[in-house]
């Protein structure tokens, strides 16, 4: 069976001050959420180990939101996989499409960031989806299975959870249709050689449409930004029906 897995990703959002604040709402609705559910909060790295520690005896998993692919050296700004495992860390999301448009994110350095995750004990979180004008020109599929092509290059599918993240749907409001995200995600997994690899649907998940987006067979989980920075929000979209 596959696992699910919903995940918030915080983005720059939240000081530590903030993020206390999150839990102390968020934590106490846990307790009714089915065991096979993971919940992941992916949170800027100066939020990491306080979280750790507060969270620590919870259901809930701690997540990064990059990994470089070294283990220590010269690269001013990167954070390695053994600092991260350090402080309790579980998941790293790897290749959103905010760094591959802002900080110069390739293939290339995806799959070495995916490697490195792996290597350092890490569950990383692969972030694919096509841009407006690419789903406009018909080149969904192609684009997504020449990034799966080029991502996965050595990577343990045993380890791995994807998320599918169409590019004009993050922070939109404009939720890709539910049928077609399941389409997708199921063209994904045709070109896994482990099935069981949980994919996610990102992009403008709410409170409100969890439900139907769950209720898919092929989306085993959700990568949420806006919606999983607020505490009662996120609660409802974790448990969802
Ligand atoms: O980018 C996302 C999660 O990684 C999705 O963001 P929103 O849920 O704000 O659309």
């Amino acid at each position: 069976m596959r696992k699910i897995v919903i995940a918030g990703n915080w983005k720059m959002f939240k000081t530590q001050a903030e993020s206390q604040e999150f839990l102390e709402g968020f934590l106490p609705t846990l307790q009714q959420t089915p065991d096979e559910r993971e919940v992941v909060l992916c949170v800027p790295f100066t939020d990491l180990s306080a979280l750790s520690k507060n969270l620590h005896g919870s259901v809930v998993q701690l997540g990064a939101q990059n990994v470089h692919w070294e283990e220590s050296g010269a690269y001013t700004g990167e954070i390695s996989g053994p600092m991260l495992t350090e402080i309790g860390v579980r998941y790293v999301i790897v290749g959103h499409s905010e760094r591959r448009q802002y900080f110069g994110e390739t293939d290339t350095t995806v799959n070495l960031r995916l490697k490195a995750a792996q290597k350092y004990g890490l569950t990383p979180i692969l972030c694919v989806g096509e841009t407006k004008e690419q789903r406009d020109a018909g080149e969904t599929e192609f684009l997504i299975s020449t990034q799966l092509e080029k991502d996965l290059v050595d990577v343990d599918q045993t380890n791995l959870v994807i998320a599918y993240e169409p590019i004009w749907a993050i922070g939109t409001g404009d939720t890709c249709e539910t049928k077609e995200a399941n389409r997708v995600i199921g063209l994904i997994r045709s070109q896994l050689t482990n099935p069981n690899v949980p994919i996610q649907y990102g992009g403008s998940v709410k409170p409100n449409n969890i439900d139907e987006i769950m209720a898919q067979p092929e989306i085993d989980g959700a990568l949420v930004g806006g919606a999983s920075l607020e505490a009662a929000g996120f609660a409802r979209i974790v448990n969802y029906k």
